[in-house]
């Protein structure tokens, strides 16, 4: 596919461009040592006390995670997973918080999704943007269109292993209560980035819980 014929690449070459700026002027804010992605982390992002809060509503809520194109790879996604009740405060205070930080507005978010790994479970390499020769992207491609950021806040630290790690970088970020983990989909012209591709590793010892936000393109519904 030609670069200008991936579909939202401009909204997303604008959105990349915004938030870039926007986080340039955030001294807590650490850029990844990778020039090929977009990747940030700030820590202390949330208050240990909505980690707590956040953790118990994930176990309400959390149910064996499903894949974003509706296969059932079995080993795929071992981690449970739940969207988050939008009316929790301490969610609304995640999204604002996250909406300022980058200035994306929060109706272009999906749902936050709470996300709790046990011992042995592990999310497999994988890119958060979408594939739009797929036969999912016919949907997905009138509910906001292609994902631009992802913003992925730790919850708890974990014991032995849960770490993310973007293999095709070698970059690896260990879970640490309440930092933010934040990255562009996209490459600065707009078109996916694949150096983006990465995977949640096996918890050893402990349990590992996160929140995610994707983005998208345009309005999500
Ligand atoms: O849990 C992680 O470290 C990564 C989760 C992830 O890849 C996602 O939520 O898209
Ligand atoms: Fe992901």
């Amino acid at each position: 596919m030609t670069i200008a014929a991936h579909p939202d690449r401009k909204a997303l070459a604008r959105i990349g461009a915004s938030v870039r700026e926007r986080l340039a002027g955030e001294t807590c804010v650490r850029r990844l040592p990778d020039e090929r992605a977009e990747i940030y982390a700030i820590d202390d992002f949330l208050p240990v006390l909505a980690c707590i809060h956040l953790m118990a509503a994930i176990d309400a809520v959390a149910c064996p995670s499903s894949l974003i194109d509706g296969t059932d790879w079995p080993d795929y996604r071992t981690s449970f997973s739940g969207d988050l009740d939008a009316m929790d405060t301490c969610v609304q205070d995640l999204e604002t918080r996250i909406s300022i930080l980058t200035g994306i507005a929060s109706a272009c978010g999906e749902s936050a999704q709470g996300q709790r790994y046990q011992c042995g479970q592990y999310f497999r390499e994988h890119c958060d943007w979408f594939d739009t020769d797929s036969r999912y992207w016919r949907r997905e491609r009138h509910c906001g269109g292609q994902r631009s950021w992802t913003a992925m806040v730790y919850l708890n630290a974990v014991d032995e292993g849960g770490l993310t790690d973007f293999p095709r970088m070698e970059l690896s970020i260990p879970p640490r209560s309440g930092t933010l983990l934040l990255w562009n989909n996209a490459q600065p012209c707009g078109a996916p980035n694949p150096w983006t591709l990465h995977a949640a590793r096996p918890v050893v010892r402990g349990v590992k819980y996160v929140v995610t936000k994707w983005f998208r393109a345009r309005t999500w519904q």
